[in-house]
């Protein structure tokens, strides 16, 4: 069996395809595309493990810089709750779950083995947000790093990855390679090169822990 690597864009695909033990899904920008990318890839075939890999940004104070990388502890559906006023109240807290019967709240557990792959890869290990839109200022960078404490960075595909692997499942793990800081947009400051680098050493390690002894 094999890994499935889930990825939004061709070009981050195309610095994975190469990667012996991994089939590669591009799914399209958005955790409802990856989701749904996710759950017909595990129909057709099935996976040791899921991968939601790409590029992302770091919070404030994650102490990683453009071209690092980040393996997630938890993946976590940042925005998916309701404002009241100022404050904002998760999915658990309002006694509702994604999953009918279940309790299951915005956060996804990750692959037991995610730590192992994060030190192997030289990486940051923390929690991994996944939002609907790229945050643009400071004060919602800070805003989302003082509700998720020790929150290392967002993408927007990784909780959508993660819960249809949870449904089929499958342990789910993402990695992120940091294309910006998260914060006031500067598309012309993201470093994407780096960053799809950094995304192949991190998938590279997942993929080494899961073919080395359990
Ligand atoms: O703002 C633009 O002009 C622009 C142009 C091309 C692409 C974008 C994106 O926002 C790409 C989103 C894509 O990349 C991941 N990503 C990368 N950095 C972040 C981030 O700071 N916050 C959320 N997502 C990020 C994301 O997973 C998408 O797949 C913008």
């Amino acid at each position: 069996m094999h890994a499935l690597i889930v990825v939004a864009t061709l070009p981050e695909a195309e610095r994975l395809q190469d990667l012996p033990g991994a089939r590669v899904v591009v799914s399209g920008v958005g955790p409802v595309a990856a989701a749904l990318a996710t759950a017909q890839a595990l129909a057709q075939a099935p996976a040791e493990l899921v991968i939601s890999a790409g590029i992302g940004g770091a919070y404030p104070g994650a102490g990683l810089a453009p071209g690092e990388l980040a393996v997630s502890s938890v993946i976590v559906q940042a925005d998916l709750g309701a404002w009241d006023g100022p404050a904002f109240l998760p999915l658990d807290t309002l006694g509702l779950s994604v999953r009918p019967g279940v309790p299951q709240g915005a956060q996804f557990a990750v692959w037991n083995r995610a730590a192992q792959v994060a030190q192997a890869a030289g990486a940051g290990f923390g929690p991994a947000l996944t939002l609907c839109s790229v945050t643009g200022s400071a004060q919602g960078a800070q805003a989302l790093a003082e509700r998720f404490p020790g929150a290392l960075c967002e993408g927007m595909e990784g909780a959508g990855v993660a819960h249809a692997a949870l449904l089929a499942g499958v342990p789910a793990l993402e990695v992120r390679g940091i294309s910006n800081p998260v914060g006031p947009r500067d598309r012309t400051a993201w470093q994407v090169g780096p960053a799809l680098a950094a995304t192949r050493r991190g998938v590279q390690a997942a993929l080494a822990v899961l073919a080395g002894p359990g």
